[in-house]
């Protein structure tokens, strides 16, 4: 234990930092009682945890007795703890604020302007400024303000056309029914499957890179997963678990390059280069896919559309990977919801289950804004420019929002309940973000989970075997691995 605490809180490093900010003059406000211009004083006084000059509040993911992969569970007490506003301070002091109550979050996720900000994941901002060869910007995920928006308006507007999702579909369709058959041949003799993490992660990258390239990859070719494949599997997921410890840990990665820092390298270059294969490789229909082609027809810099194709892959299947696996899982433990799913020709009932494991258990559990204006939060006035944490996962499982918030009730979505149930949901059931910053792959998925879950459902009586422990992952994800039942329907 103390091991550890040594080797990520480094002494030595820690006075280098605390004298070169003495000599260049830097004094905390606790120092100086003079108030900087982020802090004003209603902001000093939202309650929080410990802040430590120039480090701020993160030795907490360190050796504050949360983990990284516990980040849920921490925001989870400080609102116990803290009440509807609570304030962190990342480097130098700088507030970053979350909110939890319903009325905050739409308040911040209505104030956006033109163009919204999302404060960018920094060390992947630093590593693609450090390869201009290779990146123009740092890409849609990250950019800010105009540039964003003309990456955002001439890269999604394909990927978001109903048309181009509507001509999707029968390539999804094959997909769901590829799924079914390698569920088949993957599970044992009792039905059961071990690793769903696995096999669901073998359904993203098919999706993703079938949307994303216009081609049938194989990943769900029993027994054929390509080395690319894993690869590019492994890469992502240690993609997001080093976002997650260089936004969420200490931030020395700005000083020298850090395990986490040089873990994000890593794969930020292994998905790039099986990106640029994959773009290279272009078959036929890769050079008929409509979104493939309008990235390339994009008046960009071409250095962003190999960035935008990294982007899309990276963005795509890890999101869909944990969503899904929250789907199964919520209708493998409700065993009445599969009976509904198939008794319901309208398909009402198998949207409301999407709705319902959305609202449970969102990937993306939390939306991140830098406010444009000043804002009036829980009587809290908080400056133009501060960094806002919007809970809409707690928000979600709060009974002031929804009766029985913690069960799985798709009824909820349906019928009379339906109209409450909807406008409470609004800014606060939101797994694909709000506003002009929203996914621009939430219409593909939308039409991706009814089809997969309606064919394996159709297929198969599915039971959950392992019970669901959640992990951060930067995005809200199941740990692993995760073992399911398939029992096929006569
Ligand atoms: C279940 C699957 C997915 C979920 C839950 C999801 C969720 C999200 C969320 C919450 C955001 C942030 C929105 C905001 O800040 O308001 C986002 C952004 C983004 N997503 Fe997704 N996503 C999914 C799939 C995809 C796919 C398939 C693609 C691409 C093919 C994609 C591409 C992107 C991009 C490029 C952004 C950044 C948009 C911007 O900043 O303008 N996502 N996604």
């Amino acid at each position: 234990m103390f091991d550890n605490v040594l080797q990520s809180f480094d002494v030595v490093s820690l006075l280098i930092v605390a004298i070169f900010f003495l000599l260049v003059g830097y004094r905390p406000p606790w120092w100086i009682k003079k108030t900087a211009k982020y802090t004003s004083t209603n902001v000093s006084n939202i309650p929080g945890p410990l802040s430590l000059p120039i480090l701020g509040t993160r030795w907490i993911f360190t050796f504050g007795g949360y983990s990284c992969g516990k980040i849920h569970e921490f925001y989870s007490d400080m609102y116990k703890k803290y009440g509807s506003v609570m304030k962190e301070e990342a480097l130098f002091n700088v507030p970053v604020i979350s909110v939890f109550e319903k009325q905050d979050i739409e308040k911040v996720l209505r104030s956006s302007g033109k163009y919204p900000i999302r404060p960018p994941t920094e060390a992947i901002a630093q590593i693609r400024r450090q390869r201009p060869e290779r990146y123009a910007s740092t890409g849609i995920v990250n950019e800010q303000g105009q540039t964003w928006h003309y990456l955002r308006t001439t890269l999604t507007s394909d990927l978001t056309s109903p048309k181009t999702i509507s001509e999707f579909i029968p390539q999804i369709e094959a997909i769901a029914d590829d799924w079914c058959n390698l569920l088949t041949q993957l599970k044992d003799t009792k039905g059961q499957i071990d690793d769903m993490h696995q096999v669901i992660g073998r359904l993203g990258l098919e999706v993703t890179c079938a949307l994303v390239l216009g081609r049938r990859m194989g990943f769900l070719i029993p027994g054929q997963e390509s080395d690319s494949a894993q690869i590019l599997a492994k890469a992502v997921h240690d993609h997001f678990l080093a976002v997650r410890d260089t936004y969420f840990g200490l931030p020395f990665w700005k000083l020298f390059p850090t395990s986490a820092y040089k873990q994000l390298e890593q794969s930020e270059e292994t998905i790039y280069k099986i990106a640029m294969e994959l773009i290279e490789t272009a078959d036929d229909s890769t050079k008929e896919s409509a979104i493939f082609q309008s990235v390339l027809r994009a008046n960009v810099d071409s250095r962003e559309k190999t960035a935008a194709i990294v982007d899309f892959i990276a963005a795509g299947i890890h999101t869909l990977k944990n969503s899904l696996l929250f789907l199964l899982y919520l209708v493998a433990t409700n065993i009445n919801s599969q009976k509904k799913i198939l008794d319901d020709h309208s398909k009402n009932y198998l949207k409301a289950c999407i709705n319902e494991s959305f609202r449970l258990l969102p990937t993306a559990n939390c939306l991140a804004r830098v406010t444009e204006e000043e804002l009036t939060l829980s009587g809290h006035k908080v400056d133009a420019g501060s960094v806002l944490l919007c809970h809409t996962g707690i928000a979600c499982r709060n009974e002031n929002n929804f009766t029985n918030p913690n069960n799985f009730i798709p009824e909820r979505w349906l019928d009379e309940q339906k109209s409450i149930t909807s406008s409470n949901a609004t800014f606060l059931v939101t797994p694909f973000g709000v506003g002009r910053r929203i996914c621009p792959g939430k219409r593909l998925i939308e039409q991706v989970l009814p089809i997969i879950v309606d064919a394996t459902v159709k297929k198969f009586h599915i039971k959950e075997v392992t019970a669901l422990e959640l992990q951060f992952e930067f995005l809200l994800s199941a740990k692993g691995p995760m073992a399911m039942i398939f029992e096929e329907r006569r």
